[in-house]
Formats: structure tokens, sequence, C-alpha cells
């Protein structure tokens, strides 16, 4: 049996016309007046921030008449434009990515069970072509009014979240409200970008309130600083929408698109010439503070040093930086915070970006100057011996090329955990400055010399042990003459001679017994 058309055939110009309308409506997103009210809060619409982020022209939308399938509280017929997701891929610097933005104008975000599987799909597509994966959230968090299939959609887009790890690299932008369920999407992806005018948290003030009784701001709870100072969540904090998105290609810039690829290569004028300004850096009296970061920037390219997580756990800079047009990561204790050691937080935050430099073929350079791990009750009941030895799985398990510059302490099992030859570093350079011990020299006469300088009529005695011990162990000579340090370097060739190993160790191969994971201890 055939089915009688009822109507006469429409005119193709009149079908140009309606899919021209709905389209534009679906555009609009909320309509003018929610698009006009996220303008008056500084936020960009879902849109325009794709707009920003992609090169012109390029972005290529998937789904924009999508429509949900909710029949309660108001759903049935109701339209959701795009279903409140804007997805689809597009270029940045010339290079493939994919994207989904929330548009807070449309049910304030919220991710329906249709929202997710967009988000799934565009993940999906990422994964096929091995290209970067950008999540911009703007969103109240789950869809209500959905109930368990909203929940549904969170699982899938978790489940991909977790499949693209370590192929693509992942982006979290947070623009608005990422609340919930919401937050931990982000959380499994590789780098979190939160604005000024973002808030992020599991639960919200008012259940904290009345579960514990604690009261607190949303913004003192999970704004920009909440989760760059206090949780290490964010990796990058932006002013605004623009910042946050200027960031965002800054940093795909430095990355590959996926793991099978080197990270991309700029053109570099090949300038290797010494730096006479870094032997006034380091002082040589190792009480002495200063800023890890006068040495990076002398050492990397054209002083441009993208810091990841600058303003946590501050005794240990990362970041990426480009040494002859190349991407690495950098790794540096900060002797101007609590001397440089490492202590919980730093030992999280340095084993995370190893191995997310090591799952993206990113070459590893390691500043070192660390007194040691931080001693302290709260250290040790957190759990110092579980996170300090991240450290050592992380570098141990790295594959990437690996070289560790001593600059001046490098004592104990900080030593170790900084990554030395012991653990597979490819090249270690000392500086003349540097002190290399099992502890330093003032801590070892205390157990070796502690009844003879009890018993000793000299008052210099001690003194005179602390030299001793210093000129026979703590040296950059013993250490090179025991293999531990490849060569003493001037400050000045540094660069040079990073440059010439990241050159030789270009074709480095480190194959491992096969195994379906490595256990790094949590
Ligand atoms: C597993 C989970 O994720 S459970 C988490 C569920 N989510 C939440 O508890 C957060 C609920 N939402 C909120 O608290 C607030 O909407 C905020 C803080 C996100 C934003 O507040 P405001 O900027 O004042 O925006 P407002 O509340 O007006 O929300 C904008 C619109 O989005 C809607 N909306 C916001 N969140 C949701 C949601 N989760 N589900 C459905 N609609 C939502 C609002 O009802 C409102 O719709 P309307 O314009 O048609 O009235």
């Amino acid at each position: 049996m055939t089915t009688q058309a009822t109507t006469a055939p429409q005119r193709m110009d009149a079908l140009l016309d309606s899919l021209r309308s709905t389209r534009d409506r679906l555009a609009a997103g909320g309509g003018q007046q929610r698009i006009d009210k996220q303008h008056e809060q500084g936020k960009l619409t879902a849109r325009e921030r794709i707009d920003l982020v992609t090169d012109e022209g390029s972005f290529e939308e998937f789904g924009i008449f999508a429509q949900h399938r909710g029949e309660h509280f108001g759903m049935r017929g109701r339209e959701v434009p795009a279903d409140g997701v804007v997805t689809g891929a597009a270029t940045v610097g010339g290079r493939l990515v994919h994207l989904a933005s929330q548009d807070f104008t449309v049910m304030g975000g919220a991710a329906g069970e249709v929202h997710s599987l967009k988000v799934a799909e565009v993940m999906e597509r990422s994964l096929k072509t091995g290209s970067p994966f950008v999540f911009i959230n703007d969103s109240g968090g789950a869809r209500v009014q959905e109930g368990i299939d909203a929940l549904s959609g969170y699982g899938k887009v978790f489940h991909g979240n977790v499949m693209l790890s370590g192929v693509v690299p992942q982006v979290s932008i947070i623009c608005g409200p990422c609340a919930g369920g919401a937050a931990y999407s982000p959380a499994l992806t590789d780098f979190i970008i939160q604005t000024r005018k973002a808030q992020m948290f599991i639960t919200g003030p008012q259940v904290i309130k009345q579960v514990t009784g604690e009261q607190i701001t949303a913004e003192q709870l999970g704004g920009a600083d909440a989760h760059m100072i206090h949780s290490g969540v964010a990796h990058f904090i932006a002013e605004n929408d623009e910042e946050a998105l200027d960031l965002c290609r800054r940093l795909l810039s430095l990355l590959p698109s996926n793991n099978l690829e080197d990270p991309p290569e700029v053109p570099s004028d090949g300038n290797v010439e010494p730096d006479p300004t870094l032997a006034d850096i380091v002082p040589v009296d190792s009480k002495q503070a200063y800023d890890v970061r006068d040495v990076i920037l002398r050492v990397v390219d054209s002083a441009d040093f993208l810091e990841v997580q600058a303003a946590y756990a501050t005794n240990i800079v990362v970041g990426f930086a480009r040494v002859l047009g190349r991407s690495v990561g950098v790794v540096a204790n900060q002797p101007a915070v609590l001397s440089g050691v490492l202590d919980i937080n730093a030992s999280d935050k340095a084993s995370r970006f190893i191995r997310f430099c090591n799952a993206f073929n990113i070459p590893l350079v390691t500043f070192v100057d660390c007194p040691g791990f931080l001693p302290g009750v709260d250290q040790e009941y957190g759990g110092i011996i579980r996170h300090g030895a991240k450290m050592l799985f992380a570098y141990s398990a790295t594959t990437v090329p690996k070289i560790q510059i001593i600059l001046r302490k490098s004592y104990g099992g900080a030593h170790l955990a900084m990554g030395s030859k012991d653990l597979a570093a490819d090249r270690v350079f000392a500086w003349p400055t540097a002190e290399i011990a099992v502890m330093g020299a003032e801590g070892a006469v205390e157990i070796v010399f502690r009844k003879e300088i009890a018993e000793a009529a000299s008052p210099t005695r001690r003194a005179e042990l602390i030299e001793q011990y210093r000129s026979t162990f703590c040296s950059p000579y013993v250490a090179a003459g025991h293999r531990q340090v490849d060569d003493i370097i001037e400050p000045e060739f540094t660069r040079q001679r990073l440059a010439q190993a990241l050159e030789y160790l270009r074709s480095k191969r480190d194959l491992r017994p096969p195994k379906k994971h490595g256990l790094i201890p949590l």
C-alpha cells in the first residue's frame, strides 16, 4: 500500500527558506534576551567562544537539528536549540580539533540525554581522527527534567573522556557554572582553564551548609582562586572568556594532535649563543633563594614559558616551552618557595605533568635544586610516601627523552625523585654549584659524628666535619666520578648543551615489557 501525499510538493526555494530560517532560529540559541544577559554578565555565547578559539571560517557544526526526547515536566514538544550544546570540528592553528560548547542561553546549558550524546559523538570523532578535544563548559549540570537519562548521558561523556585519555589531548574550558556531575568531565581531561566568571564544585554552598554547617560563598568554594591555589583542580586561570580561548590556542600549539605524533615544531633561528647572565642567578651559598623561572626563561626559546598550575604547589614549577622550535616539558624545583622541597602537592603536580608529557611524546627537561622531601606529621599522615613515590614512578615509567640539569642541591630520595640517572635520565648535566649527596652535610654529620661533636673540645669541630663531609660527598665532581653526572657544564652553555642533547635524542627508543598497565601509587 502506498501513502497518498496530502499536500502538493513544495518548491525548492520554499524548502530552502524553511531550512535557512530554522537554522537561524536554532543558531540563536535561547534568543536575544538571554544572549544579552550572557553578555551583561561578561560572558560570551557558546558560538562566539567557538568563533574565537577556532581558525576563521573553519567550523563545521554537527547536530544543530538534534532534539531531546524528554516527555516530562514541560519537555514534550519544547524546542531546545541544538539541545543546548554546539558541537563540531574546526582547525586551530591550521590543525584539526573537535569541540563541544555548552549554550547557557538554552536551559542554562543543562545537559540532557541528547546533549550528552552529541558531546560523546564528537569525542568519538576526535578519537577516530586523532585530533584534540576541547570542551567549553557553561552549564547548570544534569537536565533535571530528564532524570536518569540525563545522568546516563553524563556517564557516556565520562567514559569517552577516559577512552580519549592518553590518545588525544583534552582541554576543558570552564566559563560558567560547572556543578555536581558536570565537574567530573573536566577532571578527567588533561587541562582545565577556568575563567573568573566560573565556579566548579561537587556540592554547592547550600548543601554544604545543610550537611556540615560550614558557611562559604560559591566563589570562595569553587572560584578560580579556589581551584588554582587550594584544590589544584585548575591548570590555568583566565580573566575572561577571551583570555581563556587564547590560552587554549597557545596550549594546543605546543602539543601534538595525538599520541602517535611528535609535538609540532616551529621554525627556529638556531640561536644557542652562550648566556653569561646565567652564572649570576643561582647563588653559590645554597641557603640563598632565587626564582628558578629566571633560569628557565634564559634557556628556552624567546623567554617563552607557558607555566601550568602557576599558583598551586609553587615549590615546584612545571610548564611548556620550546627549544630550537621543538616543544619540551619543563619541571623545576623552586628554591624561592619552601627552599624547593618536594611535598605531597608538588609531587602530585609534577608527576601528573610528567605523565602527560610522556603520553604525548614531549621531551622532559628537569632543573634540580631540592633539599629533599618536606618533613612533618601532616606530610607523613597525608601519605608523602605514596605521593612522593609518584615522582619515582612517573620518571621511571617515562620513555621520552629526559634531560636533567642539577643547578644546586640534589639530596637523598629527592635526588632520585627528580629523575636521576638511575631512573633512566638520558643526560645529566650539573652546574659547578651542584651538591649531590645522600643528604645535606649538616644533617649527615649529626648522624655520623653525633658522639664526636658532643665530646669535642674544640667548638669548631662540627663546622670542620661539615666541611669535610661536603668536600668528600657533596661536590658535582664526586657524582661525575661515580657516573651519576654525564658532564659538569658552565651555566652559560646550558641552552647549547640542552639543544644538542635533545637533537641527539630524537631517535631515542625505550621499549618496555608489555603489560596491561602499571600501578602508580595514588
Ligand atoms: C548529577 C548532577 O549534575 S546534579 C546537578 C543539577 N544541577 C544543579 O543543581 C544546578 C541547578 N542550577 C542552578 O543552581 C542555577 O541555574 C545556576 C547556579 C547553574 C545558574 O544560575 P543563574 O545564572 O541564576 O541562572 P538560572 O537559574 O536563571 O538558570 C537559567 C535557566 O537554566 C535552567 N537550568 C539551570 N540548571 C538547570 C538544570 N540542571 N536542569 C534544567 N534546567 C536548568 C533554569 O531553570 C533557567 O531556566 P529558565 O531561564 O527557563 O527559567
